[in-house]
């Protein structure tokens, strides 16, 4: 098992810097403060000021969680574990139990260390009488690591657990996750960042003021979609040749990208999360939520 962990689950060199994402100031700001510089100097951050061991990022899907999942382990230093809880239902059927400990061990033998947990919530939610007797001791397992972690204050152990359905923890999970934080859909300004860093590389003739306004347009879709746009926009130049120019035309041949392929992929790409999905984060950042956003 600490060989499955080691290959499938840990991930020694996640190389990201907080420019790699988009926006999201608020929780970037939030996270420093409460996970990174701890993790750096545990001498300072000590008694009142110990930072939290478990720390929720909840929000409409592809608006970079897991990305800031492993630029918070970049950037303390630490060594990241990434593991979809329902893998652990799952993949490892019968097994989810021990490797629930089997993980924190390893990640205790390789401190400073941040679980990421995705979609937690299919871990975590409230108890059911359908609720399969393997995913309730897989449950207890975790609640009984995530309490240790929470009560040792010489550990540098982070666990982050990220969900798109946060109404479905109960309250056991909820009480852990000490720091909740809603990550939304990128504003103008997240948008328009996001659209320059993805364009960065790609040959283009979109000006300023073009991309003002693909950024104004897009408001609604989340980053994963602002991905999908320019990647289906970046087809066009392509999809605009006919079959013997795709073989044999030269790379540094192909045209550059106009706002027109925007115009075109915008009306492919449409926005994945609705207005209504929306109002439920929102409701639930107002009971639950560690606020700012
Ligand atoms: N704020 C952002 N800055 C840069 N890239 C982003 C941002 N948000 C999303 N992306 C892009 O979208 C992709 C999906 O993001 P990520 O996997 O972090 O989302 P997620 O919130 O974890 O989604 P899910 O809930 O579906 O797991 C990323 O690989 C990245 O390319």
């Amino acid at each position: 098992m600490v060989e499955l962990i080691m290959a499938e689950i840990m991930d020694q060199s996640p190389n990201l810097t907080w420019d790699d994402i988009a926006g999201l100031d608020f929780a970037k700001m939030a996270i420093k403060e409460a996970v990174v510089w701890p993790m750096l100097r545990p001498d300072i951050f000590t008694g009142l000021r110990r930072p939290p061991k478990g720390i929720l990022l909840f929000g409409p899907p592809g608006t970079g969680k897991t990305l800031i999942g492993k630029c918070v382990a970049s950037q303390s230093k630490s060594t990241f574990f990434s593991i979809s809880a329902s893998s652990l239902t799952s993949k490892w059927i019968g097994d989810g139990e021990k490797m629930v400990r089997a993980l924190f061990a390893v990640a205790r033998v390789h401190q400073p260390s941040v679980i990421f947990i995705d979609e937690v919530d299919s871990l975590l939610t409230q108890r059911s009488e359908s609720e399969h007797e393997s995913s309730r001791r897989i449950k207890t397992e975790f609640l009984v690591q995530l309490d240790g972690a929470a009560i040792s204050s010489e550990e540098r152990l982070l666990i982050i657990g990220a969900t798109n359905r946060p109404q479905e923890l109960d309250e056991a999970a909820r009480r852990r996750f000490v720091k909740r934080l809603y990550i939304p859909l990128p504003d103008y300004q997240g948008r328009l960042e996001l659209l320059k860093k993805l364009m960065l590389n790609e040959k283009h003739i979109i000006t300023e003021d073009q991309f003002v306004k693909i950024a104004q347009i897009s408001d609604g879709y989340s980053g994963a979609d602002i991905k999908n746009l320019c990647s289906e926009a970046s087809l066009e130049p392509i999809r605009s040749l006919n079959f013997n120019d795709i073989q044999t035309i030269q790379a540094s041949n192909v045209r550059s990208l106009t706002v027109d392929d925007f115009q075109k992929s915008l009306t492919r790409v449409r926005p994945s999360v609705s207005p209504n999905d929306l109002l439920q984060y929102i409701q639930w950042d107002q009971i639950y939520g560690s606020g700012g956003s």
